[in-house]
């Protein structure tokens, strides 16, 4: 299922950032997390009472060259009305109603989408009176907040989270495994869709906008159900972002959630961008498997170490990623296209093994057998008992004496331990702490 997203709009300087940092403040701890892996300012994955959303700050984005801020607020808008389920208007407070903000009011009218009034910048609870002003705007919510000090926020959360869209059920079967195609704009995503499935169901063309409805592809191949996972979304769907590569964050991290593995495909000509990374991490942050599919193959020279130092850089690049396979394929020629889906299936099956209690605490045990953790002002990090506590991806629970006492890179030597018996190809793994109480 796909988290709700709400998007923050207003005109230049009412807050939109600061309010961005404090919401995604209360951003929930990612329990495993690796160095090298770079965020968007402008994206985070937040929660209120139990409820997870994405938050985007429309302000943050660039939308290339533009000289009118109108246009700029637009843009924002747009994009807002398009990808949010719940849109927070931020106003400044003690500005009073500007024509800005007129504007964006107007151009928010058009949807229908709920639209939050957020009059920020209310610091002192005395001047809260002061924004019945802003009912001016036509929206049925008006609340006062102050991002600097977070005041007034939670009741915003509360009026926010009541208008996120019921919880969908899952459409698809368990044993089918759910496929995104994730990365920048050009690096071949629709022309891999087309070259898996062997026929031009997608329309392919340079020009935007040639496919329109988020479709899910659902198909059989050697007897295993799979979907391909919002083909249609892989398509730009309008002018506006045909400048805005940080747009395709949006979709990925869209398509992730529905998805048991990501093929994150790349440019194999023009090379790794800092884009690449950002997507790719998002697909590790969510816990799932992952597959490099380095894309036009054909158009690349090679001598026979073009193939060797490709992987390394991958390897350089993402190494919080080292799970993942790579596959250098074309989807002009189709070479190695084949080679996709059985990968596929591979990885999907890793994502999803469970290993038995007993197994898993003799191979650990052995591990620290074999290298004991370092003590540290003479205590010993010691594992009385781990459980296997979920799949998709697999996440070990490891009942510790002291979890403080765990170092980053004996934890990931445990881990390594744990590939190394048990493969975990392709996936992401999690390892959780808990104290045990003796
Ligand atoms: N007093 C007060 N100042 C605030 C509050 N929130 C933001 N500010 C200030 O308002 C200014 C603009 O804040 P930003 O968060 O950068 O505003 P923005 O809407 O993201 O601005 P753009 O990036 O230009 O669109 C900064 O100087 C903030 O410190 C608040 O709750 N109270
Ligand atoms: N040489 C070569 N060109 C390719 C290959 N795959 C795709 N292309 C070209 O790359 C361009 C972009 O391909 P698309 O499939 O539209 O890329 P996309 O990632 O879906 O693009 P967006 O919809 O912008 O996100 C097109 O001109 C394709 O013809 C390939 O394997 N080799």
């Amino acid at each position: 299922m796909s988290l709700p997203v709400v998007a923050i709009v207003g005109r230049p300087n009412v807050g939109k950032s600061t309010m961005f940092n404090r919401l995604a403040g209360e951003r929930i701890a990612i329990v495993e997390d690796k160095p090298g892996i770079t965020r968007d300012r402008i994206y985070s994955r937040s929660e209120w009472n139990g409820r997870e959303f994405h938050l985007i700050d429309t302000g943050g984005l660039d939308f290339g060259e533009q000289d009118e801020i109108l246009d700029h607020i637009k843009n924002q808008v747009e994009l807002a009305i398009e990808e949010a389920d719940v849109i927070l208007f931020v106003v400044d407070g003690r500005d009073g109603v500007t024509s800005a903000d007129e504007e964006v009011a107007r151009l928010l009218y058009r949807s229908n989408k709920p639209v939050i009034v957020a009059a920020n910048k209310i610091d002192n609870i005395k001047h809260k009176d002061e924004v019945y002003e802003f009912y001016q705007l036509g929206f049925e919510h008006v609340i006062p907040i102050s991002s600097i000090h977070g005041t007034g926020t939670g009741d915003m959360l509360d009026v926010l989270v009541s208008h996120f869209p019921d919880k969908e059920e899952e459409a698809y079967d368990e044993d089918t495994i759910r496929v995104s195609l994730i990365g920048r704009p050009n690096v071949g995503k629709s022309s891999l869709v087309n070259a898996i499935l062997g026929e031009q169901r997608v329309i392919v063309s340079p020009v935007a906008g040639t496919t329109r409805d988020a479709i899910d592809t659902p198909f059989e191949y050697e007897g295993q159900k799979y979907v391909l996972v919002d083909t249609a979304g892989i398509r730009k769907r309008g002018k506006v972002y045909e400048s805005i590569e940080k747009y395709s964050v949006l979709r990925a991290l869209k398509s992730i959630e529905r998805s048991d593995v990501c093929l994150v495909v790349i440019d194999g000509e023009q090379g790794i961008a800092e884009q690449d990374k950002k997507i790719a991490g998002y697909a590790h942050e969510a816990g799932c498997a992952a597959i490099f599919v380095v894309n036009k193959w054909d158009a690349v020279e090679k001598d026979d170490k073009t193939l060797d130092r490709f992987k390394q850089k991958i390897r350089d690049h993402f190494q919080f990623m080292e799970y993942a396979p790579i596959l250098f394929v074309s989807a002009k020629t189709k070479q190695r296209i084949h080679q996709i889906l059985p990968l596929v299936s591979e990885v999907a099956e890793q994502h999803a093994m469970r290993i038995s209690t007993s197994v898993l605490n003799q191979v650990l045990h052995d591990a620290m057998l074999r290298t004991p953790p370092p003590s540290d002002r003479g205590r010993r990090f010691r594992v009385q008992y781990s459980t296997q506590v979920s799949v998709k991806p697999p996440t070990f629970v490891l009942f510790v004496n002291d979890p403080e006492l765990a170092h980053f890179s004996y934890l990931r030597y445990l881990e390594n331990q744990l590939r190394n018996s048990f493969s975990f190809k392709g996936t992401p793994m999690r390892i959780v702490l808990r104290k045990k109480n003796s």
